[in-house]
């Protein structure tokens, strides 16, 4: 642990002062830094655009950064300026693979032992250890230089910033103090200091270094929480900034127990790549998240990392065009699921898409006429036409110009014109003239039209919904039973998550199916709001940005939040976004509701292919207080027994409430939501099985803003202030993958965590439910 001391309140005054000083001349040159850029707008105006596209691209450069510092100051941030590393004289740095100076080290004279003439504490072995802080450095959203380009702020993504993130007491390197500075706006409120040596008499400028606080993280741990997550950037721990500053080449895979930090590194990682090389990263960075919920809860933490406009945060269920965002919140019951997700349905879906011509209204008979002749195909004739064309292997949408020549070849074939011909110049004039003549007739277009339709994913899904038609496709691979669960939940209304990764595989199987415009992402320089007013040389040059108007296809790196859920078919989908792309995996395979976890492992391996891997793990809990991550150990103890649960990092000294179910279960759960909205002043979650989700929101309905009702699968990734989790053994029983499902209901609370026991849940007198006693 660290050292901590508390300072009294005129050291601590005098130590925010110091730092509003120091934030005052940040502002003060970002006013100086706006001012000439306005100058030099108006300047460039005038004078039109003089100067060499060299000199012009340089000086619209300091309009562009000045706009977005700009920019980001006028948005509200609580802290614009939130680090400080007070540093030892050094050795010339050297940095680690990921171009951190992880290896900076004290000078070899930067600390002096003396005689002990200090007086206090001198230690046997003789000698007070006295050092001097020979740099200073500031840590902030962005980087901001003064006028002799000495850093003000260095951003915390920067080389010289990781310091401030890896130094630890065991390996301090240089940095004697470690401050975290709490400010909003332009106005600095607190400070936290953490002594990493505190074994040394340090000097600052001649006086003696002063250290205030209890320390950030614990500060920032036990605020309240609202609906949006914040960003961590002014806490993030040692073995996070590992991960989140890990080179980007192949694939980077991060497991972690609940709260360890994982959605928070991958997000952070995503803010570093681009501005480690903003060049490469254009290509887009796509965040695949489990739940519209949880892109919500996420989506705003990019944009405070001063990053926005090239990262896509896309739901599972919503990466497919025409699939609206947040409308499929629909899940299967996990058999149906479990057979929509495997791996099997790309062959069902295979023969599916070629099958799916010959349903419905098939024309049986062509009749056109040609050279004044009449020339029919028969329903046998058409046939082998059919088998013929789709021995193409092309997707089913692109073989109709295939089909459309097979046709015409065979009624040349059959109009008995062909050995009239002896010159082949003849033949092939007289084959062509045929063509022409029934190409344009109407009969045989509206003929193609019908017999070779283009087939759109939606279509042949739902023509899935009819089950002996299904049981065709599936023979051999899906049992009857399965058959009738699949067609049967397609007969419904409304796509579940599972449906869009069949409508993905679909897609490529059918090919380019008509695209329903859809106003999506912009181009990132659009999006830099309060900069209308400053362009660049390169925008002023360039055609107008085009306005993407559906999906990207493809991206340059792929980050996969809670990865442990993606079902093979799913793993399908989002590997096709990221076929040349690297790769962040985050993860834990005690939170994955999947049941089949090999054949997950296989589709997983199939879409991160052969690049070479590197692997990282989360070890410390910072979102459950200990009392409440020891009652989820034990449910890990039954779902995978043996796996470590990670440390949880603080404890409250509130232990989990038990409660029995009265007569009408939402009653008990109404009015312990009420007691846990008087004892937290944040949100409170209430964690139902799937099974009782929409009768639960109807029924806890009127709880107010801070309260959310959830089913246990919608519940991955978010978190509350406090939690109340209804009947573990419904939950548990839910699906084979249930009790993984129940530790990840039981692992949502910041504070405080409420279990409601049902009659299933076999409570003993105490209300402890059978699943958690110790
Ligand atoms: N270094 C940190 N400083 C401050 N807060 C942190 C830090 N690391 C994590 N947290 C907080 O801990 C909580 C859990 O983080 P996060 O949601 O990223 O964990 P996770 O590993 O994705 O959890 P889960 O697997 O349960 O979804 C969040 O509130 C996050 O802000």
């Amino acid at each position: 642990m660290t050292a901590h001391i508390t300072a009294p309140d005129s050291v601590r005054d005098r130590e925010i002062q110091a730092e509003q000083d120091h934030l005052d001349r940040v502002y003060d040159r970002l006013e100086e830094k706006i001012h000439e850029a306005e100058f030099l707008m108006s300047d460039a105006a005038k004078r039109g655009q003089v100067g060499t596209p060299g000199a012009l691209a340089e000086r619209d450069a300091q309009v562009f950064r000045a706009g977005v510092h700009l920019n980001r100051l006028n948005s509200e941030f609580e802290d614009f300026l939130f680090g400080r590393i007070d540093l030892l004289p050094g050795k010339d740095g050297v940095r680690g693979p990921d171009g951190a100076y992880t290896s900076v080290e004290p000078a070899d004279d930067a600390v002096e032992t003396g005689g002990g003439d200090g007086g206090g504490d001198g230690d046997a072995a003789g000698g007070e250890q006295r050092a001097r802080i020979a740099e200073t450095l500031h840590i902030g959203r962005l980087g901001v230089l003064d006028a002799d380009y000495a850093p003000l702020v260095i951003d915390w993504r920067a080389p010289a910033a990781a310091p401030f993130y890896r130094a630890t007491p065991v390996a301090p390197g240089r940095v004697v103090r470690r401050r975290v500075i709490r400010s909003r706006g332009r106005r600095v409120l607190g400070v936290e200091d953490d002594l990493l040596r505190p074994e040394l008499s340090v000097t600052l400028d001649g006086a003696a270094l002063p250290v205030v606080g209890d320390g950030a993280l614990m500060a920032a741990l036990g605020r309240a929480r609202t609906h949006a997550m914040r960003d961590i950037v002014s806490s993030i721990q040692a073995e996070q900034d590992t991960v989140i500053r890990a080179p980007a080449a192949s694939v980077t895979e991060v497991e972690g127990g609940p709260g360890t930090g994982k959605t928070a590194v991958a997000l952070h990682r995503a803010a570093y790549l681009l501005y480690q090389d903003r060049r490469r990263y254009a290509g887009g960075i796509l965040v695949v998240s489990p739940t519209p919920l949880l892109v919500a809860y996420t989506e705003g933490v990019l944009p405070s990392l001063g990053e926005e406009g090239q990262v896509a945060i896309r739901a599972v269920g919503s990466l497919v065009d025409g699939v609206d965002d947040g409308a499929v919140t629909l899940y299967d019951e996990p058999a149906v699921a479990r057979v929509k997700g495997s791996a099997r349905m790309t062959g069902v879906l295979r023969r599916a898409a070629r099958g799916a011509l010959s349903l419905g209204d098939v024309p049986q008979r062509l009749r056109v006429v040609a050279f004044g002749a009449r020339v029919e195909l028969d329903a046998r004739e058409l046939r082998r036409v059919r088998q013929a064309v789709l021995g193409g292997t092309a997707p089913v949408n692109l073989l109709r110009a295939r089909a459309r020549r097979f046709l015409l070849d065979a009624l040349w074939q059959k109009s008995g014109a062909r050995p009239r011909y002896d010159d082949p110049e003849l033949a092939a004039e007289a084959r062509a003239a045929f063509d022409e003549d029934i190409s344009t007739e109407d009969d045989f277009t509206g003929f193609l039209d019908a017999w070779w339709p283009e087939l759109t994913p939606r279509g042949v899904l739902a023509a899935l919904a009819d089950e002996r038609r299904l049981a065709g496709f599936a023979r051999r691979v899906l049992t009857p039973a399965e058959v009738r669960g699949v067609a049967r939940s397609l007969a419904r209304d409304g796509l579940t998550v599972h449906d869009v990764a069949l409508l993905d595989e679909l897609q490529v199987l059918l090919g380019a199916p008509a695209k329903p415009a859809r106003p999506r992402e912009l181009d990132p320089l659009e999006t830099l709001t309060g900069l209308e007013e400053l362009t660049t040389y390169a925008e002023r040059t360039a055609p107008a940005p085009r306005r993407r108007d559906t999906e990207r296809q493809e991206y340059a790196h792929v980050i996969v939040d809670e990865a442990q859920d993606l079902t093979p078919m799913q793993w399908r989908m989002v590997g096709r976004r990221g076929r040349h792309a690297t790769w962040t995996v985050v993860g834990d395979p005690a939170q994955s509701s999947w049941p089949d976890p090999e054949e997950a492992a296989a589709a997983r391996t199939e879409a991160l292919g052969t690049r070479p891997r590197r692997r990282f793990t989360l070890t410390v809990n910072y979102r459950n207080p200990a009392e409440i991550a020891d009652v989820a150990s034990r449910v890990l103890a039954l779902a995978m027994p043996g796996t470590r649960p990670p440390e949880a990092v603080r404890s409250t000294g509130a232990e989990p409430a038990f409660r029995t179910a009265g007569a009408d279960p939402y009653d008990t759960v109404r009015a312990e939501v009420g007691r846990l909205l008087a004892d937290v002043d944040g949100t409170v979650g209430v964690v139902v099985p799937m099974g009782r989700r929409d009768e639960a929101r109807g029924r806890l309905a009127g709880l107010g803003e801070r309260v959310v009702v959830l089913g246990s699968l919608e519940a991955k990734g978010l978190e509350y202030d406090a939690t109340v989790v209804l009947s573990p053994a419904e939950m548990a029983d839910e699906s084979p993958a249930g009790l993984r499902v129940l530790y990840v209901a039981l692992t949502r609370a910041t504070q405080r965590l409420t279990v409601v026991a049902t009659p299933a849940d076999l409570p003993d007198a105490a209300g402890v439910p059978d699943l958690l006693r110790p």
